[in-house]
């Protein structure tokens, strides 16, 4: 069933409250979560994206029912991924010579998934239009590495929609569409972790990107997704979060987290979190075992945080792998302008502390000098090392 946007604008695509996970198992969606798809019903028709390939039949089924796929004169790609272009086959079967508007890059890896390369493709750059009738105009953006290198967004003129793909998303399934229906708890707190997990190592595209696009003095009246809540309240207020978001972002905030065979390790991270708290109570502190907390979540708070500090237990000479996967996530992520400090148990070798300071340091994490290397199980020596850890990061200006 189709929703209305504004206008001749609506949304078509599918709310999927059943999706738990994303990219594979890389992405926890605890809130559900939905593809934005759009149809727009001027003197053209276009579509703009579709939804991600299981909801293929059920998606050509809906067009169907609201319109003949005939009727469709243009397809807009803003992205080739396949959540968005999933259902592209299905519909180029109804409709094979329909136009598809995309960029250069799009054509390559829209190619490179579906094998249709006789696919009647039209290559856009940013500042190209298509006239759709009734005085309005689709404007194409570039909007590469955002996040892929075919990425773009689609402004359509008058009704002031920028249909900006994935920028400005988020995993939170919203049946009333717009961001102000939405539990806004729940919306930000979802909006700030696809920010954190999906586009934080992109953040000086980001920066510019906006820039760009703010430069341009658009009148943007709605921003329209490819997940989650459509902006019409305040739409520039996400524009200006990602800005905020994008530059070295962090609150006071220290996010410890470890992982432990035997609790020893355990019983350090809480050590750190108590002096923290005692030496700077204003600061807040959050712990978590990286076995046990959603990773997704855990990289939310690191995203927050102005300082972490990272324990494992020596295992087979090296660290926990758990705690080896985590890291090799955090690396990924891109974060900058950070501190970290390190501890963990041990017993006999104990190489968990100097492979956590490297591996923390390749990361782009100042690892400061005070650690606990623990043999065996804490003892109150142990313990008070606490301390130098806590005001080395709390010494931390935010
Ligand atoms: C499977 C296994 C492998 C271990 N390998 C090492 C090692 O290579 N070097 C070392 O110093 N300690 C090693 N240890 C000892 C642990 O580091 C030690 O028990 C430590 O106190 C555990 O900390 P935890 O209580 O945080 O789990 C190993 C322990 C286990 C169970």
């Amino acid at each position: 069933m189709k929703k209305l946007v504004k206008n001749n604008v609506y949304w078509v695509g599918k709310m999927d409250w059943e999706l738990e996970s994303f990219h594979g198992a890389d992405y926890s969606i605890n809130n559900g979560s939905s593809q934005n798809a759009y149809l727009i019903q001027e003197e053209k028709t276009v579509l703009i994206d579709t939804v991600w390939k299981p909801h293929s039949t059920e998606f050509v089924d809906n067009l169907e029912s609201e319109i003949d796929l005939k009727k469709i004169d243009f397809i807009v790609m803003n992205h080739g991924e396949i959540d968005h272009s999933g259902s592209l086959p299905a519909l180029m079967e109804k409709i094979p010579n329909t136009p598809i508007y995309c960029t250069a890059n799009a054509v390559k890896s829209l190619t490179g998934q579906y094998h249709h390369p006789e696919w009647n493709y039209k290559v856009v750059k940013t500042g190209d239009s298509i006239d759709i009738g009734n005085g309005k105009k689709l404007v194409f953006v570039e909007m590469r590495m955002l996040h892929w290198p075919d990425s773009m967004a689609t402004y359509l003129t008058e009704d002031n929609i920028l249909f900006s793909n994935d920028a400005f998303g988020q995993h939170y399934a919203v049946e009333e569409l717009f961001n102000d229906k939405a539990d806004q708890c729940r919306l930000w707190e979802e909006a700030m972790k696809y920010y954190a997990n999906i586009l934080n190592p992109l953040s000086p595209l980001v920066t510019k990107k906006v820039e760009e696009v703010v430069g341009l003095n658009l009148p943007i009246e709605i921003i329209a997704p490819s997940h989650g809540a459509i902006w019409r309240d305040n739409p520039l207020q996400i524009v200006n979060k990602y800005y905020e978001w994008s530059k070295e972002y962090q609150e006071d905030q220290i996010t410890i987290a470890y992982d432990t065979m035997w609790d020893g390790t355990k019983q350090l991270a809480h050590k750190i979190a108590s002096e923290i708290s005692k030496i700077s109570p204003d600061t807040r502190v959050k712990i978590f075992n990286i076995s046990h907390a959603d990773k997704n979540d855990i990289m939310t708070e690191v995203f927050k945080s102005k300082a972490i500090a990272v324990g494992s237990p020596t295992v087979g000479q090296n660290i926990l792998s758990s705690v080896g996967g985590w890291l090799e996530f955090l690396r990924e992520l891109k974060f900058k302008n950070k501190e970290a400090a390190v501890f963990g148990c041990y017993g006999w070798s104990g190489e968990s502390t100097k492979v956590l300071r490297e591996r923390l340091t390749e990361s782009g994490f100042k690892v400061v000098e005070p650690e606990i290397k623990c043999n065996w199980n804490p003892k109150t020596e142990d313990l008070d090392k606490a301390t130098a850890i806590a005001e080395a990061l709390c010494k931390t200006t935010k």
